[in-house]
């Protein structure tokens, strides 16, 4: 059996953060949190989780939780994530995610931390040959957004070759889908994501929506992304914890299934899945953009052995569905 570890979760009442604490308590972890609620929601923190409400840059509350706790990892998910706004306001980016992030890394570096995993994303990419990406393409971030999670791969980085601090970098692709059991999912309000807007559309909760862009050099013309199931997601945070607390070396790595799939495509699985007609406009293409982002993951089988499950868009988007019906508007 594992040993109990003890992990802090950084935007551990977000989305994605609330069902890594999930997975680790399920696993019988501890875990701690860490989030200023500014995008994450008392609802998707189970009950019982130590709770502290503060800010990943602020080292007074940083410095006195990690001497606190004895922590085995932390989990740094706490960042802001919307493209489109990163565009329109890159400074919000480069202070929450890459400043703040520099802040966590040195109170952790300061109160002897071993193990972080970060979350990254496809978004440092950028534009490349319309083929699956893998860890050696150049990363070019399109948008602020990618950039400033690019630059706090590279603080870590080469913070990590000067102390006893190791890593996994995770650079997800698309995120959607629900826990299975019904425990948490995506509750941002105003919806950005594609499979959550299409979601709120098919549930009634709003009349309408747009596609970003209908003249891209894509077969039907929309952008081309690589969705995958937030349990293959957390999946691989569980094997990177492994591999960090097994005394491995830094990794980083693809989080996707290799499977391309257009705005056309998602919506049509929404419009299958759900029984629904969706009222759906055509608009002009969103700035901050890239055409085509899909992973060729084949690094975190080999190197961390994942095993992903649910690799099919009407499951994905059938798990986002059951979720939405859960909380009528
Ligand atoms: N959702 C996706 O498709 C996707 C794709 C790639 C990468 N990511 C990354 O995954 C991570 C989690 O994203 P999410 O979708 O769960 O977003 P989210 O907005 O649901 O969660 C982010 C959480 O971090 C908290 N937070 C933000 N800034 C903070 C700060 N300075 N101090 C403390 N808490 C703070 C928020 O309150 C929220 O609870 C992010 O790092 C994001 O960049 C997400
Ligand atoms: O109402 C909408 C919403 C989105 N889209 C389109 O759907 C695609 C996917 O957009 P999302 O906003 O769902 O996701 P992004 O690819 O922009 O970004 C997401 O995935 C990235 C990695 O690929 C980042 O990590 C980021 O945090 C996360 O929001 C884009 O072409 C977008 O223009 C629409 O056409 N209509």
């Amino acid at each position: 059996m594992t040993r109990k570890r003890k992990i802090l979760v950084t935007g551990g009442a977000g989305y994605i953060g609330s069902h890594m604490v999930l997975a680790l308590l399920d696993a019988g972890h501890d875990v701690v949190i860490l989030d200023n609620f500014s995008t994450g929601h008392e609802q998707l923190v189970p009950a019982g989780v130590t709770v502290v409400r503060g800010d990943v840059g602020d080292r007074q509350v940083t410095d006195a939780l990690l001497v606190a706790h004895d922590f085995d990892a932390v989990a740094h998910f706490a960042a802001s994530i919307v493209v489109p706004e990163s565009v329109a306001d890159p400074l919000k980016y480069y202070i929450n995610n890459t400043l703040n992030t520099a802040h966590l890394i040195a109170a952790c570096v300061k109160a002897g931390v071993k193990r972080f995993i970060f979350s990254s994303t496809a978004a440092v990419y950028g534009e490349h040959a319309q083929e699956p990406i893998d860890e050696t393409a150049l990363p070019v971030p399109e948008n602020p957004y990618g950039a400033s999670k690019l630059m706090s791969e590279t603080i870590l980085r080469d913070t990590t070759k000067a102390h006893d601090l190791s890593y996994v970098v995770l650079r997800y692709f698309n995120v959607a889908g629900a826990d299975p059991a019904g425990r948490s999912g995506q509750l941002s309000k105003p919806a950005t994501h594609l499979i959550k807007i299409a979601g709120e559309l098919a549930c009634g909760k709003r009349d309408a929506m747009q596609i970003f862009g209908t003249d891209y050099d894509t077969p039907d013309g929309t952008c081309i992304r690589d969705y995958i199931h937030i349990s293959d997601l957390i999946g691989a945070h569980m094997v990177a914890l492994d591999h960090l607390m097994d005394g491995g070396a830094p990794v980083i790595a693809n989080c996707g299934y290799g499977t391309g799939n257009s705005v056309r495509d998602v919506l049509a699985s929404v419009a299958r899945v759900s029984g629904s007609n969706l009222n759906v406009a055509e608009a002009p293409r969103r700035p901050g953009d890239a055409v085509y982002l899909v992973a060729d993951s084949s690094l975190l089988k080999r190197k961390l052995g994942w095993v992903p499950k649910y690799d099919d868009l009407d499951v994905i988007v059938k798990s986002a569905l059951d979720w939405e019906r859960r909380f009528p508007d």
